[in-house]
């Protein structure tokens, strides 16, 4: 299994100081940054679009700061190069959101980033499998997406085990609903990228949550 990255999701801090929360986040020990972008068409809420990745890549350098990208977008070829240029490292878009698959995610590469692909709590793991011999992630989402601070789906688990039993070196993100109670149901079926927003921005110290996320999905490795 590859190692643990824990990643913050940024929709949980103030958006009105997203550089300090960013920063905030870096020193606390997150691996990568999970930057949350909704459309209010593939899912019924609003955030933020490429011209505020930009802004917070101009404060945090590439290379010191790794920006995963969740496109809860309907279609997500278009947004492409926008967030190549932005400064984004992954680009993770949704299976339900595109019918070429391939094509995207040779579009992500061309353009210079990593390509996920997240796949929503009712669609199955198996629509992937073809796909990820091509693929650098994929994302199980373990609420459905659209909105923070929701209930971790524990039902979405057998999905993780399959994709892990079938992919052992391949990162597994698992987003929503992700905290110390339910870090371990996670860890044990095999995902190893963490996405938490509440639960890392929300923690008394956002420092030792980090860290104790990490340790869980370490712990799970050495089994
Ligand atoms: O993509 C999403 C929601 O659609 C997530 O990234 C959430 O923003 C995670 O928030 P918590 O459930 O950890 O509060």
């Amino acid at each position: 299994m590859p190692e643990a990255k824990i990643a913050p999701s940024i929709l949980a801090g103030d958006f009105a100081n997203l550089e300090a929360e960013c920063k905030r986040m870096m020193k606390c020990g997150s691996d990568w940054l999970h930057i949350d972008i909704m459309d209010g068409h593939f899912v019924p809420n609003l955030t933020i679009g490429a011209p505020v990745v930009t802004c917070i890549r101009g404060k945090l350098p590439k290379g010191e700061s790794f920006f995963d990208c969740h496109m809860m977008v309907s279609d997500p070829e278009r947004w492409v190069d926008d967030f190549a240029k932005a400064g984004g490292d992954l680009y993770c878009f949704h299976y339900e959101a595109t019918t070429e698959h391939e094509a995207l995610i040779d579009k992500i590469h061309a353009a210079g980033m990593r390509a996920g692909c997240a796949i929503k709590p009712k669609t199955p793991a198996a629509v992937v499998f073809d796909l990820v011999p091509k693929l650098d992630m994929v994302l199980v989402m373990t609420v459905e997406p659209g909105f923070g601070g929701q209930k971790f789906m524990k039902d979405c688990m057998p999905k993780v085990e399959e994709l892990r039993s079938k992919f052992p070196d391949l990162d597994i993100e698992v987003d929503g609903g992700l905290s110390m109670d339910t870090i371990d149901i996670a860890a044990d079926a095999g995902a190893n990228v963490i996405v938490a927003g509440t639960g890392v921005f929300k923690a008394k110290d956002p420092k030792e949550a980090i860290a104790a996320l990490r340790a869980a999905v370490n712990k799970r490795q050495l089994k």
